[in-house]
C-alpha cells in the first residue's frame, strides 16, 4: 500500500491571478484552436479543432443533430457506443451525409399526411421546413415542402392534408445536384426562399440549401470538417465488440474513435490499439482512457493512443467514486498528466494530447482546466442541457429541465460491459434531471466570450501560452462566500 502524499483536487478550489495584458492581447486576438490527435512536436495535428470542446460518449449527450451543431461551432462530438453497432454507424453516417452548407434530406412526409402530422414532425426535429415526397420517404418524388410559415391551427384544422398547405414543387425554385455552395445560395437568395431544394434529373431531392445556415456558417466560420467539407464525428469504441464495431464505424466515416471506460489503465485498451494499428495503420485515429496519473497515460502513449482521456469518478452523473471507491480529483489528476504528457513529448518527440473529460459545472471551470493543460474538454452536463441534445425536454412544476442520465446507470441498460448477462450487477451513474438551457449556438457563443475574456485578463491569446504562463491560485471555501452572502438576488432571467 501508498499514499500519494497530496490531497485531490477540483476545478472549483483554484482561481486565477491575471497577468500583463498588452495591445495585442485582445479576445478577437485569441485563438482557441487544439489539436486532437498525436503529431510530432513542432509538425501540425492532422486533425485541429477550432473549439476545444467535444461532447460526451454518452446516450443523453451526442446525436447527430447535436453533433452537426456542435461541428457548426468548431467542436466535436463523439456518438455513443453504448447501442447496437448498426445504429451507431447509422448515427456516424447521417452526420457525414450533412456536407457543410448542404443538409441532408432526411425529413420528409407524404401530401395525404396531416398538418398535425407535420406540425409535429416540425417540433420533434426543431427543422425548418419538412420535404413532401410521394410516399413520405427521403427516396420519394419531390412534391413539394411545407414550413411552420404554411399554416396555423387558428385558420387551418389540425386534421387537413398537408397538400392543402405545401408549396408545391412546379412553384418553387429549386436547384440541381452538384451545383456549388455559392451558387446555390444565390439562387437561395434570388429566390426568397428561406429553402433551396436540390433536385437531380430522376425527381428526388439530394440535399437541401438553408437560409439560416447561411447565417450560422457567416457566424461560426470555424466548422469542423474534412477534406471534402463533411462535417467530422467521432465515435465511442469499447474493449469487447471492437473487432466488429470499429469496422462499421470506420465504413460509416467515422473520422476519429475513442475508447469509452472508467478506467482505460488495462491491457484491453493496448489491445484495440494494436488492433486498430494492424488493420488500418495511421489512418484511423483512437484515442483512450480513461486514466488519472502519469502511469496510466504512459501505458495508453506508449500502446499508441492518439488522445488521452482524463477523469474518473469527476462527472456531474459519476457515482463511481461511491461505489467503486476509484477516482481522484480532476484538477490534481490533470496536473500529473500534463507534466506527464510534456515530459513524453520531450523523450519521444511526440505530443499525445489530453482531454479533461467531466466535473465542469461552471464556464470557469473550462478556464481552470485549460490553464491546467488540458488540450480539450469533454462535457456531458453542459451539452445534455441544450436543445439540440437527444435528451428528452421535459417540464416539472412550470420548469423546463432536460433529462440527463449517465452511461453506467441502469437507464443506460450498459449490460455487456460487466460480462454478467443481462444483469446489471450495480449501477455506476445517476439518472436525473437538469436545467434546460436553450440553444448550443447561443450557449456556446457566450461560454466562449468568457474563456477569450479570462485568457485576456491572463496575457495569452492561445492554449498553450495560457496554459504555459497561467498563475492559479487555491482558495479557501470562504473565498467564495465572502463577497456575496448577503446580497438577495434579483432574478433576472440570464444566459445560461
Ligand atoms: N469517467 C468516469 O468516471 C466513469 C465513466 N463511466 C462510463 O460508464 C460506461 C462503462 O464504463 P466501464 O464500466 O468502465 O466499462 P468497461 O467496459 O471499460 O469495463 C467493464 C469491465 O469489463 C472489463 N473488461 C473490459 N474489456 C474486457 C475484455 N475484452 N475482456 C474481459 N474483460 C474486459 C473491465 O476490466 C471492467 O471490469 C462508459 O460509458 C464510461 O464512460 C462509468 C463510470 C465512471
Ligand atoms: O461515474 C460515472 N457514471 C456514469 O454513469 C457515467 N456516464 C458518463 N460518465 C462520465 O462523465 C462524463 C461527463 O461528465 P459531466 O456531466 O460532468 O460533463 C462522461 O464523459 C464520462 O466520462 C459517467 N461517470
Ligand atoms: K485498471
Amino acid at each position: 500500500m501508498r499514499i500519494l502524499p497530496e490531497i485531490s483536487r477540483t476545478f472549483g478550489e483554484y482561481l486565477l491571478v491575471p497577468n500583463l495584458t498588452d495591445e495585442d492581447c485582445t479576445p478577437g486576438n485569441v485563438d482557441l484552436s487544439t489539436p486532437l490527435v498525436r503529431h510530432p512536436v513542432g509538425q501540425e495535428s492532422p486533425i485541429r479543432i477550432a473549439t476545444p470542446l467535444v461532447s460526451a460518449i454518452m446516450g443523453a449527450v451526442s446525436s447527430p443533430q447535436l453533433a452537426i451543431a456542435l461541428a457548426q461551432v468548431g467542436g466535436l462530438s463523439f456518438i455513443h457506443q453504448n447501442q447496437p453497432i448498426a445504429e451507431q454507424a447509422g448515427m456516424v453516417s447521417a452526420v457525414k451525409k450533412h456536407k457543410a452548407g448542404f443538409r441532408h434530406n432526411d425529413v420528409n412526409i407524404e401530401p395525404t399526411a396531416t398538418l398535425g402530422e407535420a406540425d409535429e414532425l416540425l417540433r420533434s426535429t426543431g427543422r425548418q421546413v419538412v420535404v413532401v415526397t410521394d410516399d413520405g420517404t427521403p427516396s420519394g418524388l419531390f412534391l413539394g415542402m411545407i414550413t411552420a410559415q404554411d399554416f396555423n391551427f387558428h385558420r387551418h384544422q389540425i386534421g387537413d392534408a398537408v397538400e392543402t398547405r405545401m408549396r408545391r414543387g412546379a412553384a418553387l425554385v429549386t436547384g440541381t445536384p452538384g451545383m456549388s455552395l455559392t451558387t446555390a445560395n444565390e439562387l437561395l437568395w434570388d429566390s426568397r426562399q428561406d429553402v433551396l431544394p436540390l433536385v437531380g434529373d430522376d425527381g428526388r431531392v439530394t440535399a437541401l440549401v438553408q437560409r439560416r445556415d447561411y447565417e450560422l456558417h457567416k457566424q461560426f466560420s470555424n466548422e469542423t470538417v474534412d477534406a471534402s467539407k463533411q462535417f467530422r464525428v467521432g465515435a465511442g469504441v469499447n474493449t469487447h465488440d471492437y473487432r466488429e464495431r470499429i469496422p462499421a464505424l470506420v465504413d460509416a466515416g467515422a473520422d476519429v474513435l475513442c475508447l469509452d471506460s472508467s478506467d482505460g489503465y488495462s491491457v484491453w485498451q493496448k489491445h484495440v490499439i494494436e488492433f486498430v494499428r494492424k488493420e488500418y495503420g495511421d489512418d484511423v485515429r483512437i484515442g483512450a482512457g480513461n486514466v488519472v496519473d502519469a502511469r496510466g497515460f504512459d501505458y495508453l502513449a506508449e500502446a499508441g493512443a492518439d488522445f488521452v482521456k482524463v477523469g474518473i469518478g469527476g462527472g456531474s452523473i459519476c457515482i463511481t467514486r461511491d461505489q467503486k471507491g476509484i477516482g481522484r480529483g480532476q484538477a490534481s489528476a490533470l496536473a500529473e498528466i500534463v507534466t506527464a504528457r510534456d515530459a513524453y513529448a520531450e523523450e519521444t518527440g511526440m505530443y499525445v494530447p489530453l482531454c479533461s473529460d467531466g466535473g465542469v459545472l461552471h464556464d470557469s471551470h473550462m478556464a481552470i482546466a485549460f490553464a491546467f493543460g488540458a488540450d480539450f474538454l469533454m462535457l456531458g452536463r453542459y451539452f445534455a442541457r441544450f436543445t439540440e441534445s437527444p435528451a428528452p425536454l421535459v417540464k416539472v412544476r412550470g420548469q423546463a429541465l432536460k433529462e440527463y442520465w449517465g452511461e453506467g446507470s441502469a437507464r443506460a441498460r450498459n449490460v455487456a460491459r460487466y460480462g454478467q448477462g443481462s444483469e446489471l450487477a450495480f449501477e455506476e451513474g445517476v439518472d436525473g434531471y437538469i436545467p434546460f438551457a436553450g440553444s448550443l449556438y447561443d450557449n456556446v457563443k457566450v461560454t466562449l466570450a468568457k474563456l477569450r475574456s479570462t485568457m485576456v485578463s491572463c496575457g495569452s491569446t492561445t492554449l498553450r501560452r495560457f496554459h504555459d504562463t497561467a498563475m492559479l491560485v487555491q482558495v479557501s471555501q470562504q473565498t467564495f462566500v465572502q463577497n456575496s452572502e448577503d446580497i438577495e438576488r434579483n432574478e433576472r432571467p440570464t444566459v445560461v
